[in-house]
């Protein structure tokens, strides 16, 4: 097939160009110097630019034709990296005016990961003139990421290719092995913060965006952070910064760039089509994280709820833009289902769960009213995530949660009783982790869970002490809270980690904040929050 520009071309235009595919190259020469002549001979003829793409077997992949000033390269992305992390195939093309490589080119080379790229200068007589080429480098900071060099004639063009290649790509393999375990079967990120708020809350939120990659298993490459005048609605960033971006993920060998700020459709689907690698939100990466640790039934139902309705408009059509969007991280479905990556059936699946979700909820209503009907008090565990509330739970009713020093541990809530003395006792509920920039579709998908927080006579409000934006943490919740209404619900608020902060800080912080110090892991430390919420409940008692 002829990519490109061929309006306007007569049938035996078109047919020369046809026959170029049938041409083959020695597998240790960039060009042959018949091919080169005849691609330069077409180019003079259509007065446009004439390009082929060729693999290591010396193939004509594709012919592509373009107008006198440049050619767009088809999508390549069906080929794959190599080890080398290059693409296996080169680009030839003709410079009507003699012109040297373009910034377009070199930035083609870098994008596509091309063996070479080449630029064959039409002479005055159609005959081939100087061959500009250029190669990738392996990376090294703050260095150029591309070599280009010039000889006079097609004849001086003497580079043994297939040793070039296995060269460059054993250096490239090599520099990588260095710093990276290729072998290490995790996803390998590039966090990204396009903002225009202040530095120190780019970085506080970006160290935020790692924890969570963290928990999501994801290896954390590096970090990019950009601040421009004003957000581009295409890219986020701009079009050539974000290239840059992407270079600089390639040369690295990430296989997923996170932007801490969520993406619009628009702009998921125009970096998508730059780069093969996964493009994925700080919305995702949440939901993503969800998925694995959704445990009941109504977790799982409601984490994949919200992925579908958070994909559904990010789908581009079939094929490997969307596998791309769904594939790994990102696309992971809670427990085994995969996610279906059909627009319909996502439909369908989502009416299917709604329904199924309804029908939960109706179970949950039973449970609670079953609870008020106890008269026994209640009391629901908030806090942010990883906060230790879990861990609290757990201490003062023995029981058994998952906790794990991850974020969002707990994606269900849990419900146990806590004896006091005086044959006294409550309900007390663990819930899920709250954090700063709660997802918008996942906040609604998990109204449900938190509904059971509406019942509750009192909210513990476990804070993990020592990290030191415990005070933005603090926020956090109360805002979330806020949305959700329940700001109007008595609140108690548990400084927990106590063991991890400087003694002498802890007391003037509880009297600062009116707050409870605990530390979850030493049940010693309860006296304090028992007797409060003796206070609270049964003031009479002794
Ligand atoms: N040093 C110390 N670590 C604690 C304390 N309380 C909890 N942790 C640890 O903090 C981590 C998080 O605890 P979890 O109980 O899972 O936290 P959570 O608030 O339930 O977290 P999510 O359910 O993910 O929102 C675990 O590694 C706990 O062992 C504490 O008092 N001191
Ligand atoms: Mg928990």
């Amino acid at each position: 097939m002829i990519h490109g520009n061929i309006s306007g071309l007569k049938a035996g235009q078109i047919q020369a160009l046809e026959r170029i595919q049938r041409r083959r190259i020695p597998v240790d020469q960039v060009i042959s110097v018949e091919l080169a002549r005849y691609l330069t001979e077409r180019a003079f003829d259509l007065r446009r630019q004439v390009g082929v793409i060729i693999d290591r077997q010396g193939e004509i992949q594709h012919v592509i034709v373009g107008d006198d000033r440049e050619i767009v390269i088809p999508d390549l992305s069906g080929y794959g990296l190599g080890r080398g992390g290059l693409r296996g195939l080169r680009c030839i093309h003709t410079h009507l005016k003699g012109e040297p490589l373009s910034q377009d080119d070199l930035t083609d080379l870098a994008l596509l990961r091309l063996d070479l790229m080449v630029a064959l200068a039409v002479g005055q007589d159609g005959l081939p003139g100087r061959v500009d080429y250029a190669h990738l480098l392996p990376p090294v900071t703050g260095g150029e990421t591309v070599e280009v060099e010039s000889v006079p004639s097609i004849h001086d063009l003497d580079l043994d290719f297939a040793a070039f290649t296995r060269a460059l790509e054993g250096e490239l393999e090599r520099k990588v092995d260095d710093t990276i375990d290729l072998s290490d079967g995790r996803e390998r990120a590039i966090l990204i913060s396009v903002s225009l708020a202040p530095r120190q809350e780019t970085e506080d939120s970006l160290d935020e965006l790692a924890e969570l990659a963290r928990t999501a298993d994801v290896v954390v490459l590096d970090r990019v952070v950009q601040r421009p005048r004003q957000l581009n609605p295409k890219y986020l960033m701009g079009e050539g910064k974000v290239k840059e971006v992407i270079i600089r993920a390639l040369q690295q060998r990430a296989t997923v760039l996170i932007f801490d700020q969520d993406l619009s459709p628009v702009q998921v689907r125009s970096i998508s089509a730059i780069t093969e690698i996964k493009v994925i939100d700080r919305s995702q990466l949440i939901l993503d994280i969800f998925a694995r640790r959704a445990h009941t039934l109504d977790g799982k139902v409601q984490v994949e709820l919200a992925q579908l309705k958070y994909i559904m408009p990010r789908l581009i059509g079939r094929g490997t833009a969307m596998s791309r969007l769904m594939g790994g991280i990102g696309g992971r479905g809670p427990g085994e289902t995969k996610l279906e990556i059909d627009r319909r059936r996502i439909r369908e699946r989502i009416a299917r769960l709604e329904k199924q979700l309804a029908n939960l909820a109706r179970g949950r209503l039973q449970r609670r009213q079953r609870r008020i009907r106890a008269e026994v008090p209640i009391i629901s565990i908030v806090g942010y995530t990883n906060a230790g509330k879990s861990t609290l739970l757990n201490a003062l009713t023995q029981s058994k949660v998952f906790t794990e020093d991850l974020l969002f541990a707990t994606l269900d809530t849990s419900t146990r009783r806590l004896r006091f003395p005086m044959e006294r006792e409550v309900i007390i509920t663990d819930t899920v982790g709250f954090i700063r920039k709660l997802p918008k579709s996942l906040l609604g998908a998990f109204k449900a869970t938190l509904e059971e927080l509406e019942d509750a006579d009192l909210l513990l409000h476990v804070v993990d002490l020592s990290n030191p934006r415990f005070e933005d943490h603090i926020q956090a919740v109360e805002r979330i809270l806020g949305e959700l209404e329940l700001d109007r619900i008595p609140r108690l608020l548990v400084f927990n980690k106590t063991d991890q902060v400087p003694p002498e800080e802890v007391a003037p912080l509880c009297r600062r904040f009116d707050a409870v110090p605990v530390s979850a892991l030493d049940r010693r430390t309860f006296d304090g929050l028992l007797a409060e919420l003796q206070r609270r409940f049964w003031p009479d008692d002794d």
